[in-house]
């Protein structure tokens, strides 16, 4: 295992401490999460901790299962007590770019219908200032190529993502387009200017959503709580 993972692994099982019995949790998306749910699995097969997970992919939803923690739909809940996640960077302010794993629709949709978020990140992705991470932004396929073009005009850098020579779809089988952006001056303002264009579903900032994250430390999982 690499350092990072080992750093990965801390936060994962450091975050599972938190989940109480008898609750709905929101399971993220991501290398981080996937030890999360390693331990989540763990708690629920040694304790017998009763807890319903609302996975935010088709990914976390599948090892979710393999491992024995139940899940529902977030429609099928009527509230989720705690979502746990990972980041792609997170600045001073508890701003997040997320959507690293093209997931960020589904994780925001779940994230916004939570009591508390917590974000679980090994040190490498705490920054000053956002934007060295390129900024995923999920967009319906109809009409893709001329969004991506009115966000070339805007100097967004845009790119999208493709693997094996094919577009990625997301598990709305949408697809996924980068900004690369290099500095974000201002994220709020930037959000506000990608929730106005059609044809883009989601894109990843997420401001103002976290309330604690987990930072994987050499000296072991610091704990920062924001003040929301
Ligand atoms: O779409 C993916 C999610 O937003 C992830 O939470 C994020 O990309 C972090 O993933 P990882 O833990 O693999 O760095």
């Amino acid at each position: 295992m690499t350092h990072q993972d080992e750093l990965k692994q801390l936060v994962g099982k450091a975050a599972v401490k938190y989940i109480q019995d008898h609750t709905v949790v929101g399971l993220g998306t991501g290398s981080t999460v996937k030890f999360m749910v390693d331990a989540l699995g763990q708690r629920v097969k040694e304790e017998g901790l009763s807890i319903v997970g609302v996975p935010t992919s088709e990914r976390t939803r599948k090892q979710a299962n393999n491992l024995g923690i139940p899940t529902k739909g977030v429609d099928e809940v009527d509230h989720i007590d705690l979502t746990i996640d990972g980041a792609d960077q997170i600045d001073q302010n508890f701003q997040g770019i997320k959507g690293g794993g093209g997931a960020h629709l589904w994780e925001k949709i779940v994230a916004i219908n939570s009591d508390k978020n917590m974000w679980i990140v090994d040190e490498s992705k705490m920054t000053n200032q956002l934007g060295s991470f390129p900024l995923p932004l999920e967009v319906i396929p109809y009409g893709s190529v001329q969004l991506f073009k009115r966000l070339q005009e805007k100097g967004y850098n845009p790119e999208f993502r493709i693997s094996d020579g094919k577009k990625v779809k997301t598990d709305s089988n949408n697809d996924i387009i980068d900004l690369h952006l290099h500095q974000i001056k201002d994220p709020q303002a930037l959000a506000l200017e990608l929730d106005q264009m059609t044809g883009v579903v989601e894109h990843g900032l997420f401001l103002d959503i976290v309330n604690t994250v987990i930072v994987g430390r050499e000296s072991g999982p610091e704990i920062l709580t924001a003040n929301r």
